[in-house]
């Protein structure tokens, strides 16, 4: 018999990204507002007693490929589901790449919490949610974000607290993206070199009561710590960054609330403004602008 389910893996971006201490496990705390895109990988998932594979394919593929498959996260997900449910013996996974790879928008994370809710839609007995969020933890700080579902979320910890918020109204994102991204453990390692170096310290932050609420109150608060590394690493984000950043100035400047940064540990950059998708942003040679909408 073989059972097929087919999920949506949305990207995300980072709205507010703070890097803390690095605890004993050589991870740091991050504190972080989750932002769903609409952009999305497709995640087939068929459970059949057939060998376990898993393909990728689609417009965001590498032309490198994305290596071995059981190095693969989504992979990574079924073998960990497997464990903790003790059902599953084999699976069909095929992925169709939408989201660019190793740009900070967690593709690999989105197809891995897709994986786990397919799974557990397929399962004779589902684990449910909280099960599968500890599962998505063990995998990645993007994992559960990705897994709940939720259009945003507030989360701390290792990305495995989440206050989930509510929806605000869609607004159009630019992506900026480039064929070469950012290596994750390299900017968390640059990142820290500069902390220790500069002597920075973690500062208290509070958060005001509607800081979360709407987009005018979000633009206000918007940071990423690796804007402060990332450049001197990425010659497209050293160009892209200033220009998305001036131009939500610009936005803002007109009363409209817009904000431009970096989403995760880069390469990617982003305009997210109201109104539709269709704007124009001159960026480096070697970029290419998607255009979506939060969702
Ligand atoms: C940048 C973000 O996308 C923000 O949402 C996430 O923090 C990424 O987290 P992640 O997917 O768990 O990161 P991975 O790609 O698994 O981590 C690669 C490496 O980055 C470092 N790392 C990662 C996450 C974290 N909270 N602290 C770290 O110091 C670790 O050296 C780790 O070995
Ligand atoms: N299903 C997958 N899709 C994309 N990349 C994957 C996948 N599984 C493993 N990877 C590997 O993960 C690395 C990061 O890719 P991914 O697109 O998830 O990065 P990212 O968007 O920067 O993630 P994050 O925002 O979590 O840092 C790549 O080197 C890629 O080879």
């Amino acid at each position: 018999m073989t059972a097929v389910h087919v999920e949506r893996a949305h990207a995300k971006i980072n709205l507010v990204l703070r890097i803390l201490a690095r605890e004993a496990s050589g991870y740091h705390g991050i504190e972080t507002l989750f932002q769903r895109l609409a952009l999305h990988d497709v995640v087939h998932v068929q459970v059949n007693d057939g060998p376990s594979s898993l393909h990728c394919d689609g417009p965001a593929m590498p032309a490198a490929g994305l290596g071995d498959a059981t190095s693969n996260l989504a992979w990574r997900a079924a073998a960990a589901y497997a464990h903790e449910a003790d059902w599953l013996r084999s699976w069909q996974i095929d992925i169709e790449k939408h989201i660019p790879v190793g740009g900070g928008l967690g593709g690999g994370s989105a197809d891995a919490a897709a994986v786990l809710r397919a799974l557990d839609a397929l399962a004779p007995r589902p684990l449910g949610l909280t099960r599968l969020l500890e599962i998505g933890g063990a995998l990645g700080a993007d994992v559960p974000f990705l897994v709940s579902g939720d259009s945003r979320a507030w989360a701390w910890g290792r990305g495995d607290r989440l206050l989930a918020l509510p929806a605000l109204p869609p607004m159009a994102v630019t992506l900026v993206t480039f064929a070469s991204g950012v290596n994750t453990g390299s900017a968390y390692g640059a990142f820290a070199a500069w902390r220790e170096a500069a002597q920075a310290p973690i500062t208290a932050a509070r958060l005001a009561p509607h800081a979360l609420d709407s987009w005018d109150a979000i633009a206000g608060i918007a940071a990423n710590d690796f804007e402060r590394v990332v450049p001197a690493m990425h010659g497209g984000v050293a160009t892209a960054l200033p220009i998305v950043q001036h131009q939500a100035a610009v936005l803002r400047s007109q009363g409209r609330p817009a904000i431009g940064m970096m989403s995760g540990s880069g390469a990617t950059c982003f305009l997210l403004r109201a109104g539709n998708v269709n704007g124009t942003l001159a960026t480096s040679t070697d970029a290419t602008l998607v255009s979506t909408m939060t969702f």
